[in-house]
């Protein structure tokens, strides 16, 4: 069977990724919708409740406004935007990040995509917490940085208008209330928003994150090997998945510790570093934030949807 795709903002910096590489599958039908009517809401009725499946890559309201305007019981709805990562009735779309996950998805009518922030440390914590390593209530600290793609059109302009010119390390959300606490909380397992300190490079995409850990503030300080094996494990259980844990020996410095190392494919890269004299690690995560980090991911939820072999159909 041919399966229906409409992406509602298709001409947007996530929506013209993921038409990207689903351009070549032959077991899809792209409906497009002409571009003067973009935001004809007629138009886009139509073409949502004639879709097997909508994905939705727009700003949250607009999103909000596409769900609303589904009648159709049989379309399903992948949402890139902010509007229900922690909304009841709907699946979070970071199919590793749990052995059942990647079935939920695969049966779910409505899953939300990631934000590229959480992935990163839910893949990192999770395990952690779930095996014991690191307590659910800890006051965890999480930085990195990710390309200015990361904002969408308006932010490429700026910078693109900026050029040389602009700002090649600006720390953001300092008021500490990024949107995307609420589903880093709520899916890494700790039991408090996490200090969140993100940052935009003047370059396109790829990002990289870290948490640092000061080990023996823990009321049982971990090694380095055991919170590496607990990562490792947990990803290593995950069948068909996109996420890779480096192994620890290479880990005293890496040249994969690049946050444009994995563009341009559906990779997210773990690393573990570790000093058990002095009882600190850090742990980081490299990955391409319009990949994984938004339309990698939404392709390989997609995949599993629709049940597609995701190793042989995600372009990477
Ligand atoms: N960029 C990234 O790395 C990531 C983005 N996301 C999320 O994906 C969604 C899209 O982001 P992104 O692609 O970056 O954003 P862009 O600003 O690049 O694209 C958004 C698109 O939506 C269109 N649009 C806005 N309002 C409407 C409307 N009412 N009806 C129809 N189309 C509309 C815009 O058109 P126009 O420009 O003409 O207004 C634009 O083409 C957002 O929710 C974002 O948070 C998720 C993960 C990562
Ligand atoms: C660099 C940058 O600005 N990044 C965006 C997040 C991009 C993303 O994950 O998208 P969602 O908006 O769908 O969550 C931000 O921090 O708001």
């Amino acid at each position: 069977m041919v399966a229906r795709v409409f992406i509602d903002g298709e001409a947007g910096t996530t929506g013209l990724q993921i038409r990207e590489r689903l351009a070549a599958r032959r077991d899809l039908e792209l409906l497009s919708i002409p571009d003067h009517l973009r935001k004809d809401l007629s138009a886009r009725a139509d073409l949502l409740n004639a879709a097997d499946v909508a994905i939705l890559c727009l700003p949250d309201d607009a999103a909000k406004e596409s769900v609303s305007l589904i009648t159709s019981d049989t379309t399903r709805v992948i949402d890139a935007s902010t509007a229900y990562r922690v909304a009841e009735g709907w699946d979070y779309g970071f199919a590793e990040m749990a052995k059942d996950q990647g079935a939920k998805i695969a049966a779910s009518k409505r899953v939300s995509n990631p934000g590229c922030w959480p992935q990163g440390l839910i893949a990192l914590t999770r395990p952690l917490i779930e095996a014991g390593l690191l307590p659910a209530d800890l006051p965890l600290t999480y930085n990195g940085i990710s390309g200015y793609s990361g904002g969408g059109k308006s932010m490429i302009a700026d910078y693109e208008a900026a050029g040389a010119g602009a700002n090649t390390f600006a720390p953001y959300a300092l008021t500490f209330n990024h949107k995307h606490l609420p589903e880093m909380t709520a899916y890494s397992g700790l039991t408090k928003a996490p200090l969140f300190t993100p940052s935009v490079g003047n370059y396109y995409k790829g990002m990289l994150t870290a948490i640092p850990l000061q080990l023996s503030a823990l009321p049982k300080v971990p090694t380095g090997a055991e919170l590496h094996a607990a990562i490792a494990d947990h990803f290593a259980a995950i069948k068909d998945g996109f996420v890779e844990v480096a192994p620890l020996a290479d880990t005293g410095s890496s040249k994969d510790l690049n946050p444009e190392a994995h563009n341009g494919t559906n990779t997210l890269r773990l690393h573990v570093f570790a000093n058990d004299a002095r009882a600190q690690a850090v742990l980081i995560a490299v990955y391409d934030n319009l990949g994984k980090g938004a339309s990698g991911a939404a392709v390989q939820n997609l995949n599993l949807m629709l049940g597609v072999d995701a190793a042989t159909s995600l372009a990477a």
